[in-house]
């Protein structure tokens, strides 16, 4: 097993307000595995890539569970060891809206170097044979190397910043929502970039999407997030054929509107999280009294971890 979160939550405190963005969340991936990570707008998909790349910042705290990576807890690192052995060279990220992050003023050859000898790669001819090499991956030629971020298409940043992520060899690649900005056809060729990357070099993916149609493309298993929590976990197969949580049935019901235009997601809005019981119950169709006022705890069923009361007595808890 590659990552294993376990039991993480994390809380945002604005204004004397408590946010809970991520509670109680645990799921594992394999190596080489590419794992989505799918759930509305605000249901703690960016929270967690940041918590997995330690960068949660104040008002934000890690307030329990620990991330397995290879075995050890990178929480429990000290944080200069992990920006030194971990981030980058195991474990890295392409942000979400990640085309701004390149930075204008720089040639995409400049980024290469910034980010090699940053990490104690000092041979100028060893780091442009890599990025072509890389670049070659992502299907871009190597004159892009002298030019800047402008003279890019969105979806050519795209795969820059792929690239990019790839320089230190990491076992993982977490990806916020990589292609949402992006036309239809872009999107399919970065998918299917992403896929061979995966296959040719063995990497594990954390994939996040709110669009549950490319997830479905892509991915191998999934974790499903609503209001800060996991609500199913399983290989994406079997959910996109049998969904268990009344949550990833409805996901799957709004596919062909999500399809090529994803101003028609909407996010969830103030209100719709039910603040006790299941989060989802106040939308959730088949929510009884019990739902809005009980927490449901992870049930494993089926080889699937599913958080709803329905499965609370089908089989052991998890
Ligand atoms: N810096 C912050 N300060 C306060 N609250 C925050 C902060 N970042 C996130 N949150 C809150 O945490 C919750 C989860 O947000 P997060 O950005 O992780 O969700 P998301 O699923 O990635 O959404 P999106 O798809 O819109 O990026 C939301 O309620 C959000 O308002």
């Amino acid at each position: 097993m590659l990552l294993e979160v376990r039991n993480l939550s994390v809380e945002y405190y604005v204004e004397k307000k408590r946010i809970s963005a991520l509670d109680d969340v645990s799921f594992s991936q394999d190596n080489g595995e590419i794992l989505g990570v799918i759930g509305e707008s605000g249901s703690g998909k960016t929270t967690l890539a940041k918590a997995i790349i330690r960068a949660i910042r104040p008002p934000g705290k890690i307030t329990k569970g620990e991330i397995l990576f290879d075995g050890e807890d990178i929480l429990k690192m000290n944080y200069r060891e992990f920006k030194n052995q971990i981030l980058w060279r195991e474990i890295s990220y392409v942000p979400q809206a990640s085309q701004n992050s390149l930075n204008g003023t720089m040639k995409i050859i400049d980024h290469f170097y910034d980010t090699a000898m940053s990490h104690g790669m000092e041979d100028p001819t060893e780091i442009i044979e890599r990025a072509k090499e890389l670049l070659k991956m992502v299907n871009l030629d190597s004159k892009v190397l002298e030019m800047y971020p402008h003279e890019l298409s969105g979806g050519m940043k795209q795969r820059v910043l792929i690239a990019l992520s790839l320089l230190l060899n990491p076992q993982l690649v977490i990806m916020d929502e990589p292609v949402s900005a992006l036309d239809v056809v872009t999107q399919k060729h970065i998918l299917d970039n992403v896929r061979k990357l995966n296959k040719e070099l063995n990497i594990a993916i954390i994939f996040i999407t709110h669009d549950i149609a490319l997830a479905k493309y892509l991915t191998q298993k999934l974790v499903i997030m609503y209001g800060g929590e996991v609500m199913e976990v399983g290989k994406t197969e079997e959910i996109m054929t049998n969904p268990y949580h009344p949550y990833t049935t409805f996901l799957l019901k709004s596919i062909p509107s999500l399809r090529g235009d994803i101003s028609q997601l909407k996010p969830i809005r103030e209100g719709e999280i039910s603040l006790s019981g299941c989060p989802f119950s106040n939308r959730c169709e088949y929510a009884t009294d019990m739902c809005k006022v009980w927490t449901p705890e992870s049930y494993t069923y089926d080889r699937r971890v599913v958080r709803c009361i329905n499965y609370a007595n089908k089989n052991g808890k998890n």
